[in-house]
């Protein structure tokens, strides 16, 4: 089975595309899997992914496809990632934060709210949840630097791979989390302290169960 999953997002068209593109738009969905897309000569194009979401998909049902099982691999120290891509006005933000990190609606809940609920969740029911701690780390990939976004003096932390930990941000601040509540507030205070205004977004699950939540300039 590939370690890999990837998969597409339909948003809603905008009121503004919706009167500019409406009609021009032709998708037609295969499956679950594939789809087409006619181009204005009416030439068809087909594509095939793990999964597509079209248009009105919950985002619990991608958090359930394509991130529970990350999240159940962390507790068994199974490295894992999510990356959103995808070109500006995508909807990169509201898979990964929702319309908001703290204060948001359960059925709009993005992947980072889902992700931290999972995570204490499956560390609440394993066997031994005291053997378990969460941290932090929060960096921004600016102008080919990586900054802490905890600690600002830090504006060029190398990364690293390691035999037994995997790729690590060497020397970025990691902060223990007790509750998901404590973690949405840290990343929603931190994501203030970012330069960049574009940005595509990934959640890292390194083997010693930190977070990472890294954004970078597009
Ligand atoms: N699944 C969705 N359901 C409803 N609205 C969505 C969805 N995805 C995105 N949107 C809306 O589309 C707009 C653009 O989304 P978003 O800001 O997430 O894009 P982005 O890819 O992060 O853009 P940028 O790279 O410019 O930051 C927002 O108004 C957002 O609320």
């Amino acid at each position: 089975m590939s370690t890999m999953k990837v998969c597409v997002l339909f948003r809603p068209l905008s009121p503004k595309e919706l009167s500019e593109f409406g009609d021009a738009v032709s998708v037609q969905g295969i499956n679950s899997e594939s789809f087409i897309v006619k181009d204005e000569k009416e030439q068809e194009f087909d594509f095939t992914f793990d999964r597509v979401f079209y248009q009105g998909s919950e985002q619990a049902d991608i958090y359930e496809f394509l991130a529970l099982p990350i999240v159940q691999g962390a507790l068994d120290a199974i490295n894992g990632t999510i990356i959103t891509y995808g070109q500006t006005g995508a909807g990169k933000t509201y898979s990964m934060e929702g319309p908001s990190i703290v204060d948001c609606k359960c059925k709009k809940k993005g992947l980072l709210q889902r992700v931290v609920d999972g995570l204490f969740e499956a560390i609440t029911n394993s066997e031994k949840p005291n053997k378990y701690t969460i941290k932090l780390s929060m960096v921004e990939i600016y102008m080919e630097k990586v900054r802490d976004l905890f600690d600002l003096s830090k504006d060029n932390i190398q990364i690293k791979e390691s035999k037994v930990h995997g790729i690590v941000l060497n020397g970025a601040t990691e902060v223990a989390i007790s509750n998901s509540a404590e973690a949405l507030q840290s990343l929603s205070v931190r994501e203030n302290e970012m330069m960049c205004f574009h940005m595509k977004h990934f959640i890292h699950f390194g083997s010693d169960m930190a977070v990472h939540v890294a954004e970078w300039d597009s």
